[in-house]
């Protein structure tokens, strides 16, 4: 499980995260939430280390994380699937996934283990295409194997819906709700597409100018108006 508590940032003067706290149980998909530039990029960059928090604690299965470099919390068992999906492009398909498995032994992360290929076989398909060959779609699909190939207990992903056509949407929706129920994993799904969120959410976290102003169960969104707190 994953939780923060009362985390704070600054962007210089501007306060930008204030006294957040979510929690994110293995086996469900908490659902972030909130307008454009609210701060759900700058969360899921504290959660990962990639910009420090001013106070608060982040903590893994109850150890505190929040002092970790980016790839001791990769290590610890986080993964990222970044806004705008950031893929090699001049690399393959299958190098991009094992750019994911680095924190294995070389032996181990020298073969894209066949389970990847299995949740999205057009990966497969195109294993020995580069990256920036990829429809926007099929880069996203990529991001999200990359990032699984590091056997994450905790998958975070920063809006996986933008800019993708809808069969592929409903296919990383179909994703990310398998892997959710397995039961072995956390997932901290920040996400602007509504309905997209609403059927995933089991948890949701709605943030406006740094602070959450929403929370609850997921089947509790209707009743607590949240589309019309995130609707632009
Ligand atoms: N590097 C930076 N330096 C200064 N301010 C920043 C920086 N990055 C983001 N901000 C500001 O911090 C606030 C939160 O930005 P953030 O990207 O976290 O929001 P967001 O909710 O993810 O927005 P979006 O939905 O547009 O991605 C915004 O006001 C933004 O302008």
């Amino acid at each position: 499980m994953l939780q923060v508590n009362d985390i704070n940032q600054y962007y210089g003067g501007s306060h930008i995260l204030r006294d957040v706290s979510l929690t994110a149980p293995i086996g469900e998909c908490s659902v972030v939430l909130g307008r454009n530039g609210v701060g759900k990029t700058t969360l899921l960059k504290c959660l990962m280390g990639i910009l420090p928090i001013k106070s608060g604690e982040i903590l893994l299965n109850d150890k505190d994380i929040s002092k970790m470099s980016p790839e001791q919390r990769v290590r610890a068992g986080l993964a990222y699937v970044p806004q705008g999906r950031d893929i090699f492009s001049t690399l393959t398909v299958e190098e991009n996934i094992l750019i994911g498995m680095a924190k294995f032994s070389r032996s181990k992360a020298k073969h894209v283990p066949k389970h990847l290929y299995d949740i999205f076989p057009v990966l497969d398909e195109m294993k020995h295409r580069r990256g920036g060959d990829l429809s926007g779609g099929q880069q996203q699909q990529l991001a999200i194997a990359r990032a699984l190939a590091s056997e994450p207990t905790v998958l975070i992903l920063d809006e996986p819906t933008e800019g993708i056509q809808p069969s592929i949407i409903k296919d990383i929706g179909r994703v990310l709700r398998d892997l959710a129920d397995k039961g072995d994993m956390a997932i901290v799904l920040v996400e602007q597409f509504y309905e997209f969120a609403e059927e995933l959410a089991d948890n949701y976290t709605v943030l406006s100018r740094g602070k959450v102003v929403s929370q609850g169960a997921g089947d509790t969104m209707v009743e607590n108006n949240v589309q019309d707190l995130v609707a632009i």
